[in-house]
This record gives structure tokens, C-alpha cells and sequence, in this order.
């Protein structure tokens, strides 16, 4: 059941520049599957029709040869008036989680060649990846389910920790975190417009309270979709508040992060999901988690086997980060429905 927030939309005043290289992949078009709990397939249900376009075959011989500009780093403030974010939005349910329809997001963004402009660039391409342009963020993933019913099943423990949902597309993973009373949650994804218009709007439909009390940032299940009088709604200030979110290439948010004047302090859970399809930035991301994990600090990573067309997976990664000899992987859950899927518990090898 979907319901729309009745609000005008806001014109998005940065146009930033597109610098990157444009390498475009043909993409098929894949059919989600699932096979975990009932939520999950109502999860993967109701992303379906708007999922992915996993790659082909086609450029099966993707060993790396471009290399692309670093996009920037920003910060993105949260408004004061917490409804703007959801002005025009279709707001759904996924895994007892609100999310806005990315149909519709893309329809808007369809409207008007503002900003980085990745709706009509994904859409001229036929591809939800645009190495350097677009990475995929506006989408659910399905390997997101994955770590969600993982949370479940392990009752994993969020209570004052300190998250980052790197590659958040949606943010499910950090919200998910933040209703389970993490300390602090910071989102990241590759493009500023997804951050705008997904994860943002996402993060604050969570933190709602409305009339009935739902969405009330803990972790009760929210039973219903919010009605048209969160038009008065009102975030709960101190969770949002645990929220930071950033766009920009993993090495440029981390020494934005890093070097900072905001006080930072490495993560206790890293969550990264169906961001290793692609080898070019397996130095980048393994630098990023290096970086910014806590020497006692654990990185949940969920990942296909692997991926057609752009040539990363799970058996290259390790590989990777056995050479590079800072981190031990350690399979915890193999989900060996379709296409096989991972999830990597990454932890230092020289802890405290
Ligand atoms: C396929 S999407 C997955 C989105 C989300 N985690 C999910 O499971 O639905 C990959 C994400 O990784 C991020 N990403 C990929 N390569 C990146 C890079 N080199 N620098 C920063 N972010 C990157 C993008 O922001 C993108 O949202």
C-alpha cells in the first residue's frame, strides 16, 4: 500500500559538474529471488518491479582499464523542516521498514536535467551502473535483504554502537541500526542525488512519529504506512540527530571524514552491501574500511557470487584482501538460491 505526501517539489539547486568517464555496460534484466523469510520475499516482492539490471555476460572480460575521477566528498545536511525531504514522495513498506518509491523518485527527477541528472543517464544507458556516474544507489539490492534477515537470525546488537552503511543506496542497513539503538549511523553513497532523494527521505520517513505513535524509532515493527497528517509530523530530534550522511568516492568521504573538524570516531559495524561488482574499486573500498574501522570493529559485507559484465565477487575480493594481509574474512552465511550470495564477516587481523 502506497500513499503520497502532498507537498510541492523543491528545485534542486546544485548542478554539479559531471567530470567522469562515461564507460557504459549493457545490463540484462534478472529477476529477484529470494529465499528467506516471509518478509523478505515481500521485500524482494515489492522491489522487484524496479530492481536492478544485473549485468550480462557481454563484457564478462572486465579486468580494469579506466580509471575515473574521484567524485567529491560532501556532507549533507539534514533541513530543519524534516518534511521537506519527503515533499511528493510515495512512501512504502519493505521488511517493517518505510521506504519512498523509487518509481516515482525517478519520474521527478526525469522532470528536469538538475544535478548529476543519473535518472536520464541510467535511463539513456539501459543500466543501473555507470562506472563513475551512477552506482546503482537509487535501488533496493536484493543482497540488502540478505544482511537484514542476518540482523535477525544472529539478534545482532546495535545498542551504542557506531554504524556505517557504506554504499547505503537506501540506507535499509543503517536504518535498521538506528531503530535498534545505535549510537551513531552514518550513510554513504557514491551520488549526491541519492542521498537527497532516497536515503535521506527514507531515514527521516523512520524516525516519524505520527498520530498513532508509529515510527516511533525503536524497534517495533511499524504496522502501517504513516497517514497524510505527518504533514505535522515531527522527527524524533535525538535520533536523526545520531545521523550524518555523505556523498562521494570512498576515499575522498574518508579523509573527508578524517580530516574533519567534527569530532569522529571509528565504527564498531560497517554494513556494505552488493558493492564489490566492481575490481577498479577494490583498493578504494578495502582503504575506506581500514581507515574508519575500529581496531575491534567488524564489516558485515554482502555480495552475489559473482557479477556478470563488470567481473567482481566474493572469491575475487577475498583474494584481494588475503594479499593485502590487514583483514580476516570469515563466511558467515551463504544464501545458495539463483545466483549464490554472501555474507563476509571482515574483522582486523591484529585487533587489541
Ligand atoms: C549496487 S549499489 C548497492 C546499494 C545498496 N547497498 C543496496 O544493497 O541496495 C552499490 C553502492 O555502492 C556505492 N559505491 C560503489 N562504488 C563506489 C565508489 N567507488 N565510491 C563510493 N561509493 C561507491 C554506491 O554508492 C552504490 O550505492
Amino acid at each position: 500500500m502506497a500513499f503520497q505526501f502532498n507537498f510541492s517539489i523543491e528545485e534542486n539547486e546544485s548542478n554539479e559538474p559531471d567530470t567522469h568517464d562515461k564507460t557504459e555496460l549493457q545490463l540484462g534484466s534478472p529477476k529477484h529471488e529470494q529465499d528467506s523469510t516471509g518478509a523478505s520475499r515481500q521485500a524482494a516482492d515489492a522491489v522487484a518491479d524496479c530492481g536492478p539490471r544485473l549485468p550480462t555476460d557481454k563484457h564478462q572480460d572486465a579486468t580494469p582499464k579506466k580509471r575515473f575521477c574521484l567524485k567529491a566528498a560532501k556532507e549533507h545536511d539534514i533541513p530543519e523542516d524534516v518534511n521537506q525531504v519527503l515533499e511528493n514522495k510515495v512512501v512504502e513498506m519493505v521488511s517493517g521498514l518505510r521506504y519512498v518509491n523509487v518509481s516515482v523518485v525517478e519520474m521527478t527527477l526525469l522532470g528536469g536535467s538538475r544535478g548529476e541528472d543519473i535518472v536520464s543517464k541510467s535511463v539513456s544507458s539501459h543500466s543501473d551502473l555507470i562506472p563513475g556516474v551512477y552506482e546503482g544507489g537509487l535501488k533496493i539490492w536484493e543482497c540488502t535483504f540478505d544482511l537484514i534477515d542476518y540482523f535477525s537470525e544472529t539478534e545482532m546488537q546495535f545498542t551504542d554502537k557506531t554504524v556505517l552503511d557504506l554504499g547505503c543506496g537506501a540506507g535499509l542497513l543503517g536504518i535498521v541500526a538506528l531503530r535498534r539503538k545505535a549510537k551513531v549511523v552514518h550513510f554513504q553513497d557514491y551520488n549526491s542525488t541519492v542521498i537527497d532523494e532516497i536515503t535521506l527521505p527514507n531515514t527521516v520517513a523512520n524516525c516519524i512519529v505520527d498520530g498513532n505513535g508509529t515510527g516511533s524509532g525503536d524497534d517495533r515493527k511499524i504496522s502501517k504506512p504513516p497517514s497524510k497528517r505527518l504533514k505535522k509530523a515531527k522527527c524524533l530530534p535525538d535520533l536523526l540527530t545520531k545521523c550524518r550522511f555523505f556523498s562521494g568516492e570512498w576515499s575522498e568521504v574518508s579523509q573527508l571524514l578524517l580530516s574533519s573538524n567534527k569530532p569522529f570516531s571509528k565504527y564498531d559495524l560497517i554494513f556494505t552491501s552488493e558493492t564489490i561488482y566492481n575490481p577498479d574499486y577494490y583498493s578504494a573500498l578495502h582503504d575506506t574500511l581500514s581507515q574508519l574501522l575500529d581496531k575491534n570493529g567488524r564489516v558485515y559485507l554482502a555480495s552475489k557470487a559473482h557479477y556478470f559484465g563488470v567481473g567482481g565477487g566474493v572469491h575475487l575480493f577475498e583474494k584481494f584482501i588475503e594479499e593485502k594481509n590487514v583483514f580476516r574474512t570469515n563466511t558467515v552465511k551463504i544464501i545458495d538460491k539463483g545466483l549464490k550470495r554472501f555474507i563476509i564477516e571482515m574483522a582486523f587481523k591484529i585487533s587489541s
